[in-house]
């Protein structure tokens, strides 16, 4: 389970993009967070793995505290955390299975990994990962080869081959069409579903938010301002993510008004 307790970033800039934001990730759920641009949506994941280190507030999994370990403790964490990019972030002139086996270096020695010594048991795992995600017959060939969906499909076996306990997707779908989308949208389902795992998506089209997510997270301005099940959000949960220009106020009597209508 992963827990977000009160955190909050202020960046060097002054920008509070989070202030102060509390939410559970459990089980295989698949949890999206919407919200208008600039909400906050990448600043949260990037704060669960410490990408971005948050101003205060804490990030649990399971029992480790993610926001108390050190630089040393953190990359032996991270392998439980799989994150995946929206630029896909693979080393272009790599092949795919180098850019896959990368998913194990967590596990490797320091030497063995500045070697790249991955054994043959990691290379059979790569395979077999690969294969799951419909790359078979490509794994030779370079990164900056393959199409935006094909390579969308590394960075999410990269992901996968560390075996984490979540994955942390932020914009998957936001450099690809729309049918490609909704291939890896299956995809990271079948993934949570099958391996058991909660994924947490940050994604920007609603559609598909609500089409896979079992519960939904809206952010505005760095607070949470939604969440509920992939059902609830109505138009006027959506006018409370996205309604612009709202006060504090104005929003915490809407959200005050939200709840009461739920327990009406
Ligand atoms: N590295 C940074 N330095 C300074 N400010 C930042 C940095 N990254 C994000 N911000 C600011 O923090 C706020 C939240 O940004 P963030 O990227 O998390 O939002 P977002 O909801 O993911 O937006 P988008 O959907 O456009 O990607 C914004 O005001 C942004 O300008």
């Amino acid at each position: 389970m992963l827990t977000v307790n009160d955190i909050k970033k202020v960046y060097d800039s002054g920008d509070q993009a989070l202030k102060g934001l509390s939410m559970e990730v459990s089980g295989n759920e698949i949890v999206s967070i919407i919200g208008p641009s600039g909400a906050g949506k990448s600043t949260l994941i990037r704060c669960i793995n410490r990408l971005t280190e948050p101003s205060s507030g804490e990030v649990w999994l399971g029992d480790t505290e993610i926001t108390a370990l050190s630089s040393k403790e953190l990359r032996k964490a991270r392998r439980d955390m799989g994150l995946i990019h929206q630029e896909f972030n693979l080393v272009e002139r790599l092949t795919v299975m180098e850019n896959v086996l990368s998913g194990r270096l967590g596990y490797m020695s320091t030497l063995d990994a500045f070697r790249r010594n991955f054994d043959s048991e990691d290379i059979a795992k790569a395979r077999a990962v690969l294969r799951r995600v419909g790359l078979e017959g490509v794994e030779n060939d370079r990164a900056d080869e393959l199409s935006g969906g094909q390579r969308q499909r590394v960075g999410i076996a990269r992901a996968v081959i560390q075996r984490p306990k979540i994955l942390l997707v932020d914009e998957p779908t936001s450099a690809l069409d729309p049918e490609t989308s909704i291939e890896v949208m299956d995809l990271l389902t079948e993934i949570a579903r099958e391996d058991d795992i909660p994924v947490l998506i940050n994604i920007h089209e609603v559609d598909l938010a609500t089409e896979y997510a079992d519960r939904v997270v809206g952010l505005s301005d760095g607070e949470l301002v939604f969440e509920g099940d992939a059902d609830e959000l109505d138009e006027r949960a959506k006018d409370i993510i996205y309604r612009d220009g709202q006060s504090r106020e104005e929003r915490d009597a809407a959200k005050a008004e939200q709840q009461a209508s739920a327990g009406e």
